[in-house]
């Protein structure tokens, strides 16, 4: 699904947190949202998913305005937002049919829809545990499975990957990148890890709520004159490079 971000610009109070920020996300490509604590990554997906109300510019999600058909716009969204939403005391298959359930999907739709995408992320004999018997990684799976449930053409994950280990990291980074490749999803991954990101990958980076880069890795770097993303990632928000 195509995304379009016209001139976007927000602020809480008067404190200005995104400044007319203008992207495209192609569909069916993985792309990563990369900027460093408070950048404004969260503030964004707070506006792509309707949390917070757009104040300038506007947001087309396959051509549909957030200002003017929303509901429908949104129905084809899954989000993984950065804190934990699952409930810890249900197990992991009562999460995900509470979840369908609110998208109206019938009960047996819940059960097949669920079990495809636990089998998928190889979680489905924990479908009977409790979330609270999951570590972080498999916690994480479990929100993304969930996230699929009503077949979204656009994932947003909003860093994802925090309080989790470098392997578990890495696993769900793939895991999504696969997902991208054989479902046609359109992804975008917020993060301030340059190691989450790929050279390859179509890349926005954002700090102080301005786009200061946005184009596939090796154009961005070509056009800084470096030979890493860590580098240019570095070079343009002063973050990141080790
Ligand atoms: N509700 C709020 N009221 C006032 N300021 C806020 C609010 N939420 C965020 N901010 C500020 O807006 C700026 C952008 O925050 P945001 O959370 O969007 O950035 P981020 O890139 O997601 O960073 P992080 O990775 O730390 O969450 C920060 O300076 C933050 O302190």
């Amino acid at each position: 699904m195509t995304v379009e971000a016209g001139n976007l610009s927000f602020r809480y109070g008067d404190k200005p947190v995104l400044r007319e920020v203008s992207f495209a996300l192609t569909s069916g490509r993985f792309h990563a949202l990369l900027g460093p604590n408070g950048a404004g990554k969260s503030t964004l997906f707070g506006l792509l998913t309707r949390l917070l109300a757009l104040q300038q510019g506007d947001i087309r999600l396959a051509g549909q305005s957030l200002r003017k058909q929303p509901a429908e716009a949104m129905r084809k969204i899954g989000v993984v937002f950065q804190q934990n939403a699952l409930d810890l005391d249900l197990t992991v298959r009562q999460n995900l049919q509470y979840h369908a359930a609110l998208h109206g999907l019938s009960r047996r739709e819940a059960r097949e829809r669920g079990d495809r995408e636990l089998a998928r992320f190889s979680l489905l004999e924990r479908a009977n545990d409790a979330v609270r018997t999951l570590n972080g990684g498999h916690r994480r799976r479990v929100e993304i499975a969930r996230a699929l449930l009503h077949n979204p053409s656009l994932l947003l994950l909003d860093e994802p990957t925090v309080g989790l280990d470098v392997a578990s990291r890495k696993a769900l980074n793939d895991h999504v990148r696969t997902l991208c490749k054989s479902e046609g999803l359109t992804v975008l991954w917020a993060t301030h890890l340059i190691e989450e990101v790929r050279q390859d990958d179509r890349v926005l980076i954002l700090h102080q709520g301005q786009l200061l880069a946005n184009g596939d890795g090796h154009s961005i770097c070509e056009a800084e004159g470096t030979s890493t993303l860590a580098e240019t990632f570095h070079s343009l928000t002063g973050a990141g490079a080790s």
